[in-house]
């Protein structure tokens, strides 16, 4: 149920299948996992620097970041460049966190695309869905919950980790990046069952090391509109690993740029580097 693979948790003997499996979104030599977001465009539609899917997906690849998050759609055309044994794993968004304009925050209505055993024979290694806090009508956090919790339990049955990005986002939040509640939907979703957590970080290292420290699962840090400023980017990135966060997973940060490949094998870079010291 929870991340397993923590040589501190439990028993090397026990380890689930997905704890088995989350382990392997992470790099052995520094224990960290540098993911990059391309699931964009299911949400938001044609985006710059995203216009031909498959073009940024073969930079993304080729600059071999840990994971990448797809959509169905962009993983079916996608699949060839995943095929040799030094590819990226493959994460699977399965969810559908809105509809209508990308703008309407807290008026989603939150729907399944896919489940967890449709996406792991789609070749995904593991799948996320996100857990939103401040939905503007009670019901539909209560349904995107339910919906969590149905996942969790139908990835621990066929071994798939789940991670759950769990963000404050809805009307009720105010537009706000509030610690606190950033902490407790990210505990929300690891109680519901996620593997890990993917979550905001405020910039904040107090913030980062109470989110981590409350969080029974690894969290990994996303990374939001792109700064288009790469030293920002850098601080943001250390401040978070230095603080207790396991990787980053980010979107527009690591492929919105002219250099998709420079952009994120620097990234890659700073996570691995960092893990090694
Ligand atoms: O949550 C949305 C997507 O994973 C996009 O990631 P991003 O916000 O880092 O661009």
């Amino acid at each position: 149920m929870t991340a397993t693979f923590s040589t501190t948790a439990v028993s090397k003997a026990t380890v689930s299948a997905s704890g088995m499996r989350a382990g392997r979104l992470f790099r052995r030599d520094t224990g960290l996992s540098c993911m990059v977001a391309f699931d964009r465009t299911l949400l938001a539609g044609p985006v710059e620097h995203a216009i031909d899917a498959r073009r940024t997906c073969e930079a993304i690849v080729s600059s071999r970041p840990d994971a990448v998050l797809l959509s169905p759609g962009v993983l079916k055309s996608c699949r060839d460049l995943f095929a040799d044994s030094r590819s990226p794993r493959i994460v699977l968004r399965i969810d559908y966190p809105m509809v209508g304009d990308f703008t309407l925050a807290g008026e989603e209505h939150h729907r399944m695309i896919a489940t967890p055993a449709q996406a792991q024979a789609m070749g995904a290694d593991a799948v996320v869905m996100c857990l939103i806090s401040g939905y503007d009508d009670p019901r539909r956090e209560a349904d995107n919950l339910e919906a969590v919790a149905e996942a969790a339990h139908q990835c621990e049955v066929i071994g798939l980790p789940l991670i759950v990005e769990a963000v404050v986002w809805g009307s009720r939040e105010g537009g706000r990046l509030d610690a606190e509640r950033i902490a407790r939907v990210a505990r929300i979703g690891a109680e519901l069952g996620a593997d890990l957590i993917k979550a905001q970080f405020t910039g904040s290292p107090e913030d980062m090391q109470a989110l981590a420290q409350s969080c029974p699962v690894p969290v990994l840090v996303l990374g939001g509109a792109a700064m288009n400023d790469d030293a920002a980017l850098a601080r943001f990135t250390r401040d978070a690993l230095d603080n207790g966060a396991r990787g980053v997973i980010f979107g527009r940060n690591a492929w919105q740029r002219e250099s998709v490949t420079q952009g994120i094998e620097r990234l890659v870079g700073i996570v691995h580097k960092y893990g090694s010291k």
